[in-house]
């Protein structure tokens, strides 16, 4: 079975690899459709179906992934969200969300001015490619969860859902 992940990013594929062990795990730079920085779950959310749903229109894989970053809002305050779909060639969804993280106050005009999250931790860790590597979660988390170990839960929802439903026939 192949899967396809919608992305390169290493978090991305690595994390997709980890779970899928049983399968040929290839990533494709497929395109979320929505802004570069997600603001909302909604949007968010819509990035990792529409990546998803790209790598089952454009390949000849079994299952796409997409998995996307963005940020939402919790009254004033803004938190890190990060959501994945799985599309079946049957074009099956399965959707879930990883966990949460509030973000530093200053960083909301800066993203609702329409900044990526990605060039601002880079620039507030004085590190390069943050988004590549432990992520804002990492970071804001003093390494006890990196952006790939993030990842990894999503996926094992992902995959765990789908799992279900193969066996029991029914599910979400
Ligand atoms: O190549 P792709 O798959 O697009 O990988 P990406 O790092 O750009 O990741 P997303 O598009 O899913 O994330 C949307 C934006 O949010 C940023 N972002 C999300 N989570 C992040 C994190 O934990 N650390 C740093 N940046 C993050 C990311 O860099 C983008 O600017
Ligand atoms: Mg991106």
């Amino acid at each position: 079975m192949e899967v396809i992940i919608g992305s390169k990013n290493p978090t991305k594929v690595q994390a997709v690899e980890e779970v899928f062990v049983k399968h040929g795990v290839s990533g494709l730079d497929a395109l979320s459709k929505v802004s570069a920085q997600p603001l909302s779950d909604f949007e968010t959310r819509e990035g990792a179906m529409n990546r998803a749903m790209q790598c089952i229109e454009t390949t000849s894989g079994d299952i796409g992934i997409g998995l996307e970053g963005g940020v939402m809002q919790v009254g004033d305050q803004l938190y890190l969200c990060n959501w994945g779909a799985l599309v079946t060639r049957e074009k099956e969804v399965f959707t879930a969300s990883g966990a949460r993280i509030l973000l530093p106050k200053e960083f909301t005009n800066q993203l609702q001015g329409g900044a990526e999250l990605g060039d601002i931790m880079d620039t507030y860790a004085k590190r390069k490619d943050v988004r590549k590597n432990e992520g804002a979660i990492g970071i804001f988390t003093n390494d006890q969860i990196s952006r790939k170990e993030m990842f990894v839960h999503v996926v094992k929802l992902l995959h765990g859902q789908w799992d279900y439903k193969i066996k029991n026939g029914s599910g979400i």
